[in-house]
C-alpha cells in the first residue's frame, strides 16, 4: 500500500457518520473494508433529493439507470441513453458536498467494447462530473473496466442480475443457485477485481453466496438483494421511500410512505383551493 497524501488522508473515522467536508473518494470506500465497516449507499436522480441524502450523510451516491423506469417513465432501464445520464448526474453532483457521485453507464453505451466504454465514461466524468462510473457484468466486461481504471476512471463493478439483460432473462430472476452458477459468480467477481473495480454490486443472490463472494474479494461488496454479509447496501430511493408505483422487488424495505403522503398532500391543496381555503390571508400581497 503506497503512501497517502494528506488530499487522500481518511476523509472521516467511517464513511456514514464522519463530518468531514471534503468529497469522498473511491481511496475512502476502499479503506473502508479493512475497518470492516458496513456503508450505505442509496439512488439519486435529481439535484433536490441528492441534497436530501447528502446532508443525511449517505456517502455514496448512484445515479442508476433505474432512472429508466422510475423517473422517466420507461418500462426497464434499458432505453435509458447516455444524454439521460449526464443530464441527471450532473445535477446529482451540483446538489452534493460530500457524497462520493457514481453514474451508471446506460445499456449500449458500453457493450461495443473498452473503447466505446472509455468514451461514454469519459464523457460522464467530464460533462457530469462524476467521481466513478458503474457498469454491469463480471467476466464479459473487464476488458472495459481495465481500460477504464488505466485510464484514471474508478470503476463500480456490478454482477449476479444485471437488469440491462431483461430481454435476455425474460425478467428479473435471482442469480448464482446452484453450483456451477455460484462458481461463475464467483469468477466474475474476481475478474472484475482483478481488472481493477473500487467495489462491486451483488445483486439478486442468495445470501450465503454474496457471503461468500465478499469473504473472497479484497475490494467492498455492495448488495442488492444479496443478504446481510455484504460490505454495503444500496437501494433505490423511490423503493425505500415508498415512492415507486406498483409491486416493489422482496429486498426492499420501505422506511416512509412518501407515495401515499405526498398524494395526501396534493388532495388536500385541491381541496383548499375548490373550496376557497387557500389562499388565506397570510398567502396574500397588499
Ligand atoms: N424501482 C426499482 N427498483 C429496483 O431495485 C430495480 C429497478 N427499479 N429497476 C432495475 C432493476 C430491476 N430490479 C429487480 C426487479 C424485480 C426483481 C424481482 O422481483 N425478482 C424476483 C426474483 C424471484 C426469483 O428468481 O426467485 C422476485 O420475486 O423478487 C428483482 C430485481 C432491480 N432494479
Ligand atoms: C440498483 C442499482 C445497483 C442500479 O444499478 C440502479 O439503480 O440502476
Ligand atoms: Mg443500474
Amino acid at each position: 500500500m503506497t503512501q497517502l497524501s494528506p488530499a487522500q488522508k481518511p476523509v472521516d473515522k467511517s464513511l456514514y457518520g464522519g463530518t468531514g467536508s471534503r468529497r469522498i473518494t473511491v481511496r475512502d470506500v476502499a479503506a473502508a473494508k479493512a475497518r470492516d465497516e458496513k456503508w450505505p449507499m442509496l439512488t439519486a436522480y435529481d439535484a433536490m433529493t441528492a441534497s436530501v441524502f447528502d446532508e443525511a450523510g449517505i456517502p455514496v451516491l448512484l445515479v442508476g439507470d433505474s432512472m429508466g423506469n422510475c423517473h422517466l417513465g420507461y418500462e426497464s432501464t434499458v432505453p435509458v441513453t447516455m444524454d439521460e445520464i449526464t443530464l441527471l448526474s450532473a445535477a446529482v453532483v451540483r446538489g452534493t458536498k460530500r457524497a462520493l457521485v457514481v453514474g451508471d453507464l446506460p445499456f449500449g453505451s458500453y457493450q461495443e467494447g473498452p473503447v466505446q466504454a472509455l468514451r461514454n465514461a469519459t464523457r460522464l466524468v467530464k460533462e457530469a462530473g462524476v467521481g466513478a462510473v458503474k457498469l454491469e457484468g463480471g467476466e464479459r466486461s473487464a476488458g472495459q473496466v481495465e481500460l477504464l481504471v488505466s485510464s484514471g476512471i474508478p470503476v463500480m463493478a456490478h454482477v449476479g442480475l444485471t437488469p440491462q439483460s431483461v430481454n435476455a432473462y425474460g425478467g428479473y430472476p435471482v442469480q448464482g443457485r446452484g453450483e456451477e452458477a455460484a462458481q461463475q459468480l464467483l469468477r466474475d467477481a474476481k475478474a472484475v477485481q482483478d481488472a481493477g473495480a473500487f467495489a462491486v454490486v451483488l445483486e439478486a443472490v442468495p445470501s450465503e453466496l454474496a457471503a461468500e463472494v465478499t469473504r473472497s474479494l479484497a475490494i467492498p461488496t455492495v448488495g442488492i438483494g444479496a443478504g446481510p454479509d455484504c460490505d454495503a447496501q444500496v437501494l433505490v430511493w423511490t423503493d425505500m421511500a415508498g415512492m415507486t408505483a406498483g409491486r416493489v422487488p422482496k429486498f426492499v424495505k420501505q422506511y416512509l410512505a412518501l407515495r401515499k403522503l405526498l398524494g395526501d398532500a396534493a388532495k388536500e391543496f385541491a381541496e383548499d383551493v375548490v373550496g376557497g381555503a387557500f389562499p388565506a390571508e397570510p398567502h396574500v400581497f397588499h
